[in-house]
Protein backbone atom coordinates (compact mmCIF):
# COMPACT_ATOMS: atom_id res chain seq x y z
CA UNK A 1 0.00 0.00 0.00
CA UNK A 2 1.05 3.53 -1.07
CA UNK A 3 1.54 6.36 1.71
CA UNK A 4 2.12 10.30 1.33
CA UNK A 5 3.52 11.21 4.32
CA UNK A 6 3.46 14.77 4.50
CA UNK A 7 5.97 16.81 6.95
CA UNK A 8 6.56 20.09 4.63
CA UNK A 9 5.27 22.39 7.02
CA UNK A 10 3.60 22.92 10.11
CA UNK A 11 1.76 24.52 12.40
CA UNK A 12 4.04 27.81 12.30
CA UNK A 13 2.77 28.63 8.57
CA UNK A 14 3.39 32.07 8.38
CA UNK A 15 2.49 33.07 4.76
CA UNK A 16 0.41 31.75 1.35
CA UNK A 17 2.31 29.02 -0.22
CA UNK A 18 3.26 29.80 -3.93
CA UNK A 19 5.89 27.73 -6.20
CA UNK A 20 7.77 24.38 -5.79
CA UNK A 21 6.25 24.26 -2.41
CA UNK A 22 2.50 25.07 -3.59
CA UNK A 23 3.16 22.83 -7.03
CA UNK A 24 4.00 19.84 -4.17
CA UNK A 25 1.44 19.95 -2.53
CA UNK A 26 -1.32 19.93 -4.78
CA UNK A 27 0.25 17.07 -6.20
CA UNK A 28 0.15 15.12 -3.22
CA UNK A 29 -3.64 15.97 -3.08
CA UNK A 30 -4.05 14.92 -6.18
CA UNK A 31 -2.37 11.39 -5.70
CA UNK A 32 -4.75 8.50 -4.88
CA UNK A 33 -2.63 7.08 -1.66
CA UNK A 34 -3.83 8.39 0.99
CA UNK A 35 -1.86 11.34 3.02
CA UNK A 36 -0.91 11.51 6.70
CA UNK A 37 0.10 14.60 7.68
CA UNK A 38 3.10 15.36 10.55
CA UNK A 39 1.68 18.34 12.83
CA UNK A 40 -0.43 19.72 9.98
CA UNK A 41 -1.55 19.27 6.52
CA UNK A 42 1.33 21.23 4.86
CA UNK A 43 -0.93 24.83 3.87
CA UNK A 44 -3.25 25.31 6.78
CA UNK A 45 -3.03 28.33 9.26
CA UNK A 46 -2.20 27.11 12.43
CA UNK A 47 -3.91 29.54 14.18
CA UNK A 48 -7.22 30.21 12.58
CA UNK A 49 -7.25 26.12 10.10
CA UNK A 50 -6.93 28.89 6.77
CA UNK A 51 -5.80 27.29 3.82
CA UNK A 52 -3.03 29.37 2.91
CA UNK A 53 -2.98 28.95 -1.26
CA UNK A 54 -3.39 24.81 -0.97
CA UNK A 55 -3.26 21.93 1.52
CA UNK A 56 -3.66 18.16 1.16
CA UNK A 57 -6.87 16.62 2.74
CA UNK A 58 -4.81 14.03 4.90
CA UNK A 59 -6.45 10.82 6.51
CA UNK A 60 -4.37 11.37 9.48
CA UNK A 61 -2.21 13.93 11.10
CA UNK A 62 -0.71 13.10 13.95
CA UNK A 63 0.32 16.38 16.47
CA UNK A 64 2.46 16.93 19.34
CA UNK A 65 1.99 17.62 23.02
CA UNK A 66 -1.26 19.31 22.46
CA UNK A 67 -3.64 20.23 19.69
CA UNK A 68 -3.25 23.45 17.43
CA UNK A 69 -6.58 25.79 16.54
CA UNK A 70 -6.37 23.97 13.21
CA UNK A 71 -6.78 20.74 14.34
CA UNK A 72 -11.10 21.92 15.96
CA UNK A 73 -11.12 24.64 12.87
CA UNK A 74 -10.42 22.65 9.62
CA UNK A 75 -11.73 19.12 10.18
CA UNK A 76 -12.01 18.27 6.46
CA UNK A 77 -8.40 18.52 6.23
CA UNK A 78 -6.92 17.22 9.36
CA UNK A 79 -8.77 14.15 9.18
CA UNK A 80 -8.57 12.18 12.40
CA UNK A 81 -6.19 13.82 14.77
CA UNK A 82 -3.69 11.60 17.25
CA UNK A 83 -2.00 14.10 20.14
CA UNK A 84 1.45 12.24 20.35
CA UNK A 85 3.13 12.47 23.63
CA UNK A 86 6.58 13.84 22.87
CA UNK A 87 7.78 14.34 26.75
CA UNK A 88 6.43 17.96 27.17
CA UNK A 89 5.28 18.10 30.46
CA UNK A 90 1.66 19.53 31.37
CA UNK A 91 3.53 22.27 33.41
CA UNK A 92 5.92 23.33 30.36
CA UNK A 93 2.17 23.88 28.23
CA UNK A 94 1.24 25.55 31.50
CA UNK A 95 3.86 28.54 31.11
CA UNK A 96 2.57 28.95 27.45
CA UNK A 97 -0.72 30.03 29.34
CA UNK A 98 -3.19 28.80 26.72
CA UNK A 99 -6.64 30.76 26.07
CA UNK A 100 -7.62 28.00 23.82
CA UNK A 101 -9.23 24.88 25.10
CA UNK A 102 -11.37 22.35 23.19
CA UNK A 103 -14.33 21.43 25.05
CA UNK A 104 -14.50 17.95 26.61
CA UNK A 105 -16.21 16.70 29.97
CA UNK A 106 -12.47 16.72 31.44
CA UNK A 107 -12.27 20.29 31.34
CA UNK A 108 -15.37 21.62 33.10
CA UNK A 109 -16.80 18.16 34.61
CA UNK A 110 -15.51 20.03 38.29
CA UNK A 111 -17.94 23.12 37.59
CA UNK A 112 -21.02 21.00 36.32
CA UNK A 113 -24.09 22.19 39.02
CA UNK A 114 -24.55 18.72 40.13
CA UNK A 115 -27.54 19.07 42.98
CA UNK A 116 -26.25 19.40 46.37
CA UNK A 117 -27.45 16.21 48.52
CA UNK A 118 -29.75 19.39 50.51
CA UNK A 119 -30.57 20.72 47.58
CA UNK A 120 -34.16 22.58 47.01
CA UNK A 121 -36.13 23.76 43.77
CA UNK A 122 -34.89 27.09 44.16
CA UNK A 123 -31.64 26.52 44.91
CA UNK A 124 -31.09 25.06 41.33
CA UNK A 125 -32.15 28.32 39.83
CA UNK A 126 -35.30 29.82 38.45
CA UNK A 127 -34.75 30.34 34.52
CA UNK A 128 -37.55 32.40 32.70
CA UNK A 129 -37.67 32.52 28.90
CA UNK A 130 -39.69 35.43 27.01
CA UNK A 131 -42.72 33.34 24.53
CA UNK A 132 -43.19 34.48 21.20
CA UNK A 133 -46.91 34.95 19.44
CA UNK A 134 -46.81 32.58 16.97
CA UNK A 135 -43.32 30.47 16.34
CA UNK A 136 -44.47 29.10 20.39
CA UNK A 137 -41.98 26.12 19.56
CA UNK A 138 -38.98 28.02 19.92
CA UNK A 139 -39.51 29.18 23.62
CA UNK A 140 -40.69 25.68 24.09
CA UNK A 141 -37.85 23.95 23.31
CA UNK A 142 -35.76 26.49 24.80
CA UNK A 143 -37.33 26.00 28.14
CA UNK A 144 -37.75 22.33 28.26
CA UNK A 145 -33.27 22.01 27.61
CA UNK A 146 -33.51 24.73 30.54
CA UNK A 147 -35.39 22.41 32.57
CA UNK A 148 -33.48 19.15 31.56
CA UNK A 149 -30.29 20.65 32.19
CA UNK A 150 -31.00 21.16 36.12
CA UNK A 151 -32.86 24.35 36.42
CA UNK A 152 -34.94 24.13 39.16
CA UNK A 153 -37.53 26.10 38.38
CA UNK A 154 -38.46 26.98 34.30
CA UNK A 155 -41.14 30.25 33.65
CA UNK A 156 -42.33 31.07 30.10
CA UNK A 157 -43.86 34.49 30.00
CA UNK A 158 -46.48 33.99 27.45
CA UNK A 159 -48.56 36.17 25.12
CA UNK A 160 -52.30 36.09 26.59
CA UNK A 161 -53.42 34.92 23.46
CA UNK A 162 -51.78 31.86 22.95
CA UNK A 163 -50.86 31.21 26.37
CA UNK A 164 -53.37 27.91 26.59
CA UNK A 165 -50.72 26.42 23.95
CA UNK A 166 -47.47 27.05 26.07
CA UNK A 167 -49.38 26.04 29.23
CA UNK A 168 -51.19 23.00 28.03
CA UNK A 169 -48.17 21.80 26.69
CA UNK A 170 -46.02 20.58 29.68
CA UNK A 171 -46.77 19.65 33.99
CA UNK A 172 -43.47 20.63 34.68
CA UNK A 173 -43.31 24.19 32.87
CA UNK A 174 -44.34 27.32 34.76
CA UNK A 175 -46.36 29.48 32.67
CA UNK A 176 -47.42 33.35 33.01
CA UNK A 177 -49.78 35.55 30.71
CA UNK A 178 -48.53 38.69 29.15
CA UNK A 179 -50.39 41.11 27.92
CA UNK A 180 -47.64 44.07 27.87
CA UNK A 181 -44.17 44.61 29.23
CA UNK A 182 -45.68 45.67 32.22
CA UNK A 183 -46.40 41.92 32.89
CA UNK A 184 -43.17 40.87 31.53
CA UNK A 185 -41.48 43.27 34.21
CA UNK A 186 -43.77 42.03 36.82
CA UNK A 187 -42.79 38.20 36.19
CA UNK A 188 -38.91 39.67 36.38
CA UNK A 189 -39.52 41.05 39.40
CA UNK A 190 -38.83 38.04 41.81
CA UNK A 191 -35.28 38.02 42.77
CA UNK A 192 -35.07 34.03 42.81
CA UNK A 193 -35.69 34.49 39.08
CA UNK A 194 -32.40 34.14 38.07
CA UNK A 195 -31.58 33.69 35.04
CA UNK A 196 -33.30 34.70 31.45
CA UNK A 197 -33.39 33.97 27.63
CA UNK A 198 -34.86 36.02 25.17
CA UNK A 199 -35.15 35.44 21.56
CA UNK A 200 -36.10 32.05 20.29
CA UNK A 201 -39.46 32.89 18.36
CA UNK A 202 -40.03 35.93 20.39
CA UNK A 203 -41.27 37.87 17.10
CA UNK A 204 -39.42 41.01 15.82
CA UNK A 205 -42.36 42.98 15.91
CA UNK A 206 -42.14 42.92 19.80
CA UNK A 207 -39.80 45.53 22.29
CA UNK A 208 -37.05 43.18 22.56
CA UNK A 209 -34.52 45.68 23.37
CA UNK A 210 -36.87 47.51 26.13
CA UNK A 211 -37.60 43.23 27.37
CA UNK A 212 -34.01 43.26 27.58
CA UNK A 213 -33.31 46.32 29.67
CA UNK A 214 -35.76 45.42 32.18
CA UNK A 215 -33.83 42.06 32.96
CA UNK A 216 -30.98 44.07 34.18
CA UNK A 217 -29.42 42.38 37.45
CA UNK A 218 -30.40 38.82 35.75
CA UNK A 219 -27.55 36.31 33.77
CA UNK A 220 -29.18 37.15 30.33
CA UNK A 221 -28.80 34.82 27.28
CA UNK A 222 -30.05 36.08 23.85
CA UNK A 223 -30.47 34.32 20.74
CA UNK A 224 -31.84 34.45 17.34
CA UNK A 225 -34.91 37.59 17.19
CA UNK A 226 -33.45 39.54 20.20
CA UNK A 227 -29.77 39.27 18.68
CA UNK A 228 -31.39 40.95 15.45
CA UNK A 229 -33.69 43.32 17.48
CA UNK A 230 -30.01 44.67 18.62
CA UNK A 231 -28.30 45.89 15.68
CA UNK A 232 -27.30 49.44 16.36
CA UNK A 233 -28.29 49.04 20.01
CA UNK A 234 -25.55 48.66 22.30
CA UNK A 235 -25.34 45.22 23.57
CA UNK A 236 -26.35 44.47 27.63
CA UNK A 237 -22.70 43.85 28.97
CA UNK A 238 -22.18 40.32 30.88
CA UNK A 239 -24.68 38.58 28.99
CA UNK A 240 -24.21 35.48 26.59
CA UNK A 241 -25.42 36.00 23.09
CA UNK A 242 -25.99 32.94 21.02
CA UNK A 243 -25.95 33.89 17.40
CA UNK A 244 -25.45 31.44 14.33
CA UNK A 245 -23.70 33.30 11.37
CA UNK A 246 -26.50 35.46 9.95
CA UNK A 247 -27.36 36.66 13.09
CA UNK A 248 -23.27 37.32 14.44
CA UNK A 249 -22.73 39.46 10.65
CA UNK A 250 -25.63 41.52 12.14
CA UNK A 251 -23.94 42.83 15.43
CA UNK A 252 -20.19 42.32 14.44
CA UNK A 253 -17.23 41.66 11.63
CA UNK A 254 -17.40 37.99 10.38
CA UNK A 255 -13.85 36.97 8.86
CA UNK A 256 -14.68 33.70 7.59
CA UNK A 257 -10.73 33.03 7.45
CA UNK A 258 -10.78 34.09 11.29
CA UNK A 259 -13.60 32.97 12.77
CA UNK A 260 -11.61 32.65 15.81
CA UNK A 261 -10.58 36.06 15.85
CA UNK A 262 -13.75 37.45 14.92
CA UNK A 263 -15.44 35.81 17.84
CA UNK A 264 -12.54 37.26 20.45
CA UNK A 265 -12.85 40.55 18.69
CA UNK A 266 -16.55 40.40 19.16
CA UNK A 267 -16.54 39.44 22.84
CA UNK A 268 -14.29 41.86 23.61
CA UNK A 269 -15.68 44.95 21.81
CA UNK A 270 -19.41 43.81 23.60
CA UNK A 271 -17.80 42.71 27.36
CA UNK A 272 -20.23 40.01 26.29
CA UNK A 273 -20.01 36.17 26.32
CA UNK A 274 -19.97 35.36 22.48
CA UNK A 275 -20.89 31.95 21.42
CA UNK A 276 -20.87 31.15 17.86
CA UNK A 277 -22.73 28.39 16.42
CA UNK A 278 -21.49 25.46 13.51
CA UNK A 279 -19.74 22.75 13.15
CA UNK A 280 -16.88 23.94 15.47
CA UNK A 281 -18.99 26.15 17.77
CA UNK A 282 -16.64 28.93 19.45
CA UNK A 283 -17.26 30.64 23.05
CA UNK A 284 -15.11 33.53 23.85
CA UNK A 285 -15.52 35.66 26.97
CA UNK A 286 -14.43 39.17 26.68
CA UNK A 287 -10.82 38.42 28.02
CA UNK A 288 -9.98 36.59 24.79
CA UNK A 289 -10.65 32.74 26.94
CA UNK A 290 -11.63 31.03 23.84
CA UNK A 291 -13.50 27.09 24.18
CA UNK A 292 -14.46 25.40 20.78
CA UNK A 293 -16.50 22.30 20.92
CA UNK A 294 -16.42 20.39 17.97
CA UNK A 295 -18.43 17.39 18.72
CA UNK A 296 -22.10 18.19 17.05
CA UNK A 297 -23.14 15.94 13.97
CA UNK A 298 -24.83 17.68 10.55
CA UNK A 299 -27.63 16.31 11.59
CA UNK A 300 -28.48 19.46 13.61
CA UNK A 301 -28.76 21.36 10.80
CA UNK A 302 -32.54 21.41 11.51
CA UNK A 303 -35.16 24.09 12.73
CA UNK A 304 -35.05 24.61 16.56
CA UNK A 305 -31.90 22.90 17.53
CA UNK A 306 -30.75 26.28 18.44
CA UNK A 307 -33.58 26.73 20.39
CA UNK A 308 -32.37 24.19 22.28
CA UNK A 309 -28.87 25.11 22.35
CA UNK A 310 -30.02 28.19 24.40
CA UNK A 311 -32.10 27.05 26.53
CA UNK A 312 -29.06 25.02 27.81
CA UNK A 313 -27.49 28.19 27.79
CA UNK A 314 -29.78 29.65 30.51
CA UNK A 315 -30.51 27.00 32.50
CA UNK A 316 -27.06 26.46 33.22
CA UNK A 317 -26.52 30.28 33.54
CA UNK A 318 -29.64 29.84 36.24
CA UNK A 319 -27.73 27.39 38.65
CA UNK A 320 -24.62 29.77 38.71
CA UNK A 321 -22.40 28.72 36.26
CA UNK A 322 -20.47 31.32 34.46
CA UNK A 323 -21.29 32.30 30.96
CA UNK A 324 -18.06 30.82 29.15
CA UNK A 325 -18.05 27.44 31.05
CA UNK A 326 -22.39 27.41 30.56
CA UNK A 327 -21.48 27.74 26.88
CA UNK A 328 -18.84 25.24 27.01
CA UNK A 329 -20.97 22.88 28.97
CA UNK A 330 -24.00 23.11 26.71
CA UNK A 331 -22.32 22.58 23.28
CA UNK A 332 -21.06 19.93 24.24
CA UNK A 333 -23.64 18.53 25.77
CA UNK A 334 -25.71 19.57 22.84
CA UNK A 335 -23.35 17.51 20.51
CA UNK A 336 -23.40 14.51 22.58
CA UNK A 337 -27.12 14.25 22.37
CA UNK A 338 -27.53 14.67 19.04
CA UNK A 339 -24.64 11.75 18.26
CA UNK A 340 -26.93 9.97 20.21
CA UNK A 341 -29.85 9.93 18.05
CA UNK A 342 -28.35 10.28 15.08
CA UNK A 343 -29.67 10.21 11.29
CA UNK A 344 -33.60 11.49 12.17
CA UNK A 345 -32.53 13.79 14.83
CA UNK A 346 -35.23 16.31 15.52
CA UNK A 347 -34.43 19.14 17.42
CA UNK A 348 -37.14 17.91 20.10
CA UNK A 349 -35.16 14.54 20.57
CA UNK A 350 -32.14 16.12 21.88
CA UNK A 351 -33.55 17.38 25.37
CA UNK A 352 -34.91 13.50 25.71
CA UNK A 353 -31.17 11.96 25.57
CA UNK A 354 -29.95 14.54 28.12
CA UNK A 355 -30.69 11.99 31.38
CA UNK A 356 -28.86 9.60 29.96
CA UNK A 357 -25.92 11.45 29.02
CA UNK A 358 -26.13 13.32 32.45
CA UNK A 359 -25.99 10.00 34.34
CA UNK A 360 -22.64 8.73 32.12
CA UNK A 361 -20.92 11.85 33.01
CA UNK A 362 -22.31 11.76 36.71
CA UNK A 363 -20.89 9.05 36.67
CA UNK A 364 -17.45 9.96 35.86
N1 LIG B 1 -40.00 25.63 16.18
C1 LIG B 1 -39.91 26.96 16.07
O1 LIG B 1 -40.79 27.70 16.48
C2 LIG B 1 -38.71 27.54 15.45
C3 LIG B 1 -38.56 28.92 15.42
N2 LIG B 1 -37.44 29.49 14.97
C4 LIG B 1 -37.35 30.95 15.08
O2 LIG B 1 -37.44 31.54 13.82
C5 LIG B 1 -36.93 32.86 13.90
C6 LIG B 1 -36.00 33.13 12.76
O3 LIG B 1 -34.83 32.31 12.91
P1 LIG B 1 -33.76 32.09 11.74
O4 LIG B 1 -32.66 31.29 12.27
O5 LIG B 1 -34.45 31.59 10.53
O6 LIG B 1 -33.19 33.55 11.62
P2 LIG B 1 -33.15 34.72 10.61
O7 LIG B 1 -33.02 35.92 11.46
O8 LIG B 1 -34.26 34.69 9.62
O9 LIG B 1 -31.77 34.42 9.89
C7 LIG B 1 -31.66 33.41 8.90
C8 LIG B 1 -30.81 33.94 7.77
O10 LIG B 1 -29.48 34.17 8.25
C9 LIG B 1 -28.52 33.79 7.29
N3 LIG B 1 -27.57 32.80 7.79
C10 LIG B 1 -26.24 32.84 7.59
N4 LIG B 1 -25.64 31.84 8.21
C11 LIG B 1 -26.61 31.10 8.79
C12 LIG B 1 -26.58 29.91 9.57
N5 LIG B 1 -25.45 29.29 9.90
N6 LIG B 1 -27.75 29.41 10.02
C13 LIG B 1 -28.91 30.03 9.71
N7 LIG B 1 -28.99 31.17 8.98
C14 LIG B 1 -27.85 31.70 8.52
C15 LIG B 1 -29.31 33.25 6.11
O11 LIG B 1 -29.38 34.32 5.18
P3 LIG B 1 -28.42 34.37 3.90
O12 LIG B 1 -27.03 34.37 4.48
O13 LIG B 1 -28.75 33.13 3.15
O14 LIG B 1 -28.80 35.64 3.26
C16 LIG B 1 -30.68 32.94 6.66
O15 LIG B 1 -31.67 33.11 5.68
C17 LIG B 1 -36.26 32.97 15.26
O16 LIG B 1 -37.13 33.59 16.18
C18 LIG B 1 -36.08 31.54 15.64
O17 LIG B 1 -35.95 31.34 17.03
C19 LIG B 1 -36.32 28.73 14.46
O18 LIG B 1 -35.42 28.61 15.54
C20 LIG B 1 -36.76 27.36 13.94
C21 LIG B 1 -37.67 26.64 14.90
N1 LIG C 1 -23.10 20.99 9.96
C1 LIG C 1 -23.22 21.12 11.29
N2 LIG C 1 -22.40 20.45 12.12
C2 LIG C 1 -22.52 20.57 13.45
N3 LIG C 1 -23.46 21.34 14.05
C3 LIG C 1 -24.31 22.02 13.28
C4 LIG C 1 -24.24 21.95 11.85
N4 LIG C 1 -25.23 22.73 11.36
C5 LIG C 1 -25.87 23.28 12.41
N5 LIG C 1 -25.32 22.85 13.56
C6 LIG C 1 -25.75 23.23 14.90
O1 LIG C 1 -27.17 23.27 14.94
C7 LIG C 1 -27.63 24.40 15.67
C8 LIG C 1 -28.47 25.28 14.74
O2 LIG C 1 -28.83 26.46 15.40
P1 LIG C 1 -29.68 27.60 14.68
O3 LIG C 1 -29.12 27.89 13.35
O4 LIG C 1 -29.80 28.71 15.65
O5 LIG C 1 -31.08 26.88 14.47
P2 LIG C 1 -32.56 27.29 14.90
O6 LIG C 1 -32.66 28.80 14.81
O7 LIG C 1 -33.44 26.61 13.88
O8 LIG C 1 -32.81 26.80 16.27
C9 LIG C 1 -26.39 25.08 16.22
O9 LIG C 1 -26.10 24.59 17.51
C10 LIG C 1 -25.29 24.64 15.25
O10 LIG C 1 -24.01 24.65 15.83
Amino acid sequence: MQLIVDALFGAGLARDLTGDARALIEAMDAHPAPVVAIDLPSGLDGDSGAVRGAAPSAMLTVTFARKKPAHLFAPAYVGDVVVADIGIADAIVAQLRPRLFESAPALWRDLFPWPARDAHKYARGHAVVWGGAQMTGAARLAAHAAARIGAGLVTISAPRDVWSIYALWRADILVEPRDELGDWKRTLEDPRRNAVLIGPGAGLDQPLVAATEMADGKQLVLDADALTAFAGHALPRGALLTPHDGEFKRLFALDGADRLGSVRRAAAASACTLLLKGPATIIASPDGTAIVSTNGTPYLATAGTGDVLAGLCVGLLAQQVAPLVAGAIAAWLHGACARRVGPGLVAQDLSERLPAILADLACG
